[in-house]
């Protein structure tokens, strides 16, 4: 591992690293804030966070403004890349496939499959690399934007005995039947779309055996609401079920950091309620 930057960030560090990735197969860049109770000689929680299309680390690292109430709780952030880079690994020349736009799956198809693994990275490799170098517990929750926000709900729904709580800003949480999800689950998982409900967050609620507290905020004003995220059909489910589950729509925001920056707080101190502080 190898680092980037190091950055005091109220009382705390915000670091970023490079290491070689044996999931993705390629250099990985990531961030890491460690608030200011790690100086102190103590373990944190973590919150990952995965960002969504045209994102790397530093999205929501610089405009996210997380830091300051991850301070307060003592939560560290991860925030790993959205994708595999690099000269020789696969892209697609558009901002929805390819680099800068993982969708958080293995993929299974040429020309993806040699490098994109990020579900493999996000779940395992990312989690053990950091519990072994970083001054943090095993108590982690999973937030994210987009297709982050698919990324952290669909992984929370496939792994609920690893995280303690999931939130999403703006998710994506039926790919499987939107044409973001659609173009990139058939280039990264192939034609046959009974393998895309393996990361299909609607589909992962119906048939979920346990239950993990889930936060959604979503602006009423993104336009890629109708389209694409289509919040509501997860409630639904969720209501069905009766999960622990809040969306919140909120009037008048889009689909930008000034919309995520507006509510982070609140994921934060939802977060803190479900992890071991
Ligand atoms: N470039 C795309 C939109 C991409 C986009 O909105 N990306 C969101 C995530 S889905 C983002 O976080 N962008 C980076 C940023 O705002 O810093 C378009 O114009 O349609």
């Amino acid at each position: 591992m190898e680092l980037i930057s190091s950055n005091r960030s109220f009382g705390g560090w915000h670091k970023r690293y490079k290491h070689h990735s044996s999931s993705n197969d390629c250099e990985m860049t990531f961030a890491i804030y460690l608030p200011p109770q790690t100086s102190e000689g103590k373990k944190v929680p973590v919150l990952y966070w995965l960002s969504g299309l045209t994102c790397n680390d530093e999205n929501f690292a610089t405009k996210a403004g997380a830091q300051r109430v991850a301070a307060e709780l003592g939560i560290a952030l991860v925030m790993p890349d959205t994708s595999p880079r690099g000269s020789d690994v696969a892209d697609a020349g558009r901002y929805d496939l390819g680099q800068g736009a993982g969708f958080y799956v293995n993929a299974t198809e040429a020309p993806w499959q040699a490098h994109y693994q990020m579900y493999d990275y996000v779940v395992s490799e990312l989690p053990a690399l950091i519990e072994a170098h970083f001054p943090v517990t095993q108590h982690k929750s999973i937030s994210g934007h987009s297709m982050g926000g698919h990324g952290a709900l669909m992984i929370a729904l496939k792994n609920p005995q690893a995280y303690q709580s999931a939130s999403a800003f703006a998710p994506i949480v039926n790919p499987a039947q939107v044409p973001w999800g659609e173009l990139a689950f058939s280039e990264y998982l192939g034609d046959d779309r009974s393998k895309w409900l393996a990361y299909d967050s609607c589909h992962l609620m119906r048939e979920a055996k346990q239950m993990l507290p889930i936060l959604i905020d979503q602006g009423d004003q993104d336009s890629f609401m109708p389209l694409q995220l289509q919040p509501q059909a997860l409630e639904q489910i969720a209501l069905a079920r009766q999960w622990p589950f809040t969306l919140n729509i909120q009037l008048g925001y889009d689909h930008s950091y000034y919309f995520i920056a507006s509510f982070i707080e609140a994921h934060l101190r939802f977060h803190a309620q479900h992890l071991v502080l």
